[in-house]
């Protein structure tokens, strides 16, 4: 009785979600290396989506950047100090394509479901949270199915669509964010000093270009319905170390120097002349570390 008498007072509790801000900004500013961008716009737009309680459109981010740069970590991150029981939770959805969306053939039936599952679910909790990841192999013309309720003022029997977080994460746009990334470092420039409204540009002209990144030509671009698109930079030496040193620590093993050495050591750097970043970011650390422990 307690429990709903609150509810019908407070706005949050019709789901298991408590969101603790200050924790997910210090996860992110601890556990993520090298992206300062995605660490700032994250933490910054969460933080003002959440505080209003009230918003008028749902939060929308898009990641992009190449493989292992950490936008899946993140993604997880926001997850787990959202809702008490993290990723396990009823609230969070995730969609992967070639798993939930395999044939091109079947987008009308897709695009149903999509959309009764997303309904549904945000008929049982407003603050649901959608992950769509591996967003390059989403079939063509799928995603604009949620267009409504992206936008603002989308209610339906009384169901609030704008407390919602989607999160579409993609390789697409890499190119862009390695070339500023790439002429910031031969220029000797400072990683910090690389410009995120050039970056963000370019990934929404690749994104909305670019008929494998999921929203080719989509009205979802088109009408400027993305909170955000998030650029993750490619990952250096040091980073693939540090990340090799945090696994490590992890696994209750200290003071193995030689190993997060022999790990960056190891890894595969482009381009030819200068070696700079990580071509699989941190993704192959973990197998690394277990050739060497
Ligand atoms: N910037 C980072 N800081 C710390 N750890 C990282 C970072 N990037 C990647 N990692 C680690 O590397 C592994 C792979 O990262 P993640 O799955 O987030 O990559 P991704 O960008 O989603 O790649 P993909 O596009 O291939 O899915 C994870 O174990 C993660 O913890």
């Amino acid at each position: 009785v307690f429990q709903r008498l609150y509810c019908s007072i407070a706005d949050n509790c019709d789901c298991d979600f408590k969101a603790n801000i200050r924790d997910l900004e210090w996860d992110l500013f601890k556990n993520v290396f090298g992206q300062h961008l995605a660490q700032e716009v994250v933490s910054e737009e969460v933080s003002r989506f959440l505080q209003n309680k009230s918003p008028d459109r749902p939060l929308v981010l898009s990641f992009h950047g190449s493989s292992g740069t950490g936008k899946t970590l993140i993604s997880s991150m926001v997850a787990n100090h959202l809702y008490g029981s993290a990723m396990s939770s009823p609230y969070i959805h995730q969609f992967i394509p070639t798993l939930h969306f395999p044939s091109a053939q079947h987008v009308p039936h897709y695009r149903e479901e999509l959309k009764k599952w997303v309904q549904g679910n945000l008929t049982q909790c407003a603050r649901s949270v959608f992950i769509f990841d591996e967003m390059e192999k989403m079939p063509l013309g799928l995603i604009d199915v949620l267009e409504p309720l992206l936008g603002p003022s989308y209610v339906v029997f009384s169901t609030n669509y704008r407390k919602a977080i989607y999160i579409f994460i993609s390789t697409t746009g890499e190119e862009v964010i390695n070339k500023v990334t790439l002429e910031n470092r031969q220029s000797g420039g400072e990683r910090e000093d690389i410009n995120l409204l050039e970056l963000e540009d370019g990934i929404a002209l690749e994104v909305y270009n670019s008929n494998t990144s999921g929203f080719f030509h989509s009205t979802i671009v088109h009408q400027k319905l993305i909170t955000r698109f998030v650029p993750f930079l490619p990952l250096s030496r040091c980073h693939v170390a540090r990340c090799t040193h945090l696994q490590l620590l992890q696994r209750g093993v200290f003071n193995r120097r030689d190993v997060v050495d022999a790990v960056a050591a190891e890894m595969i750097y482009s381009p030819v002349q200068g070696r700079f970043f990580s071509t699989t970011g941190c993704k192959a650390v973990p197998a690394k570390i277990n050739l060497h422990l």
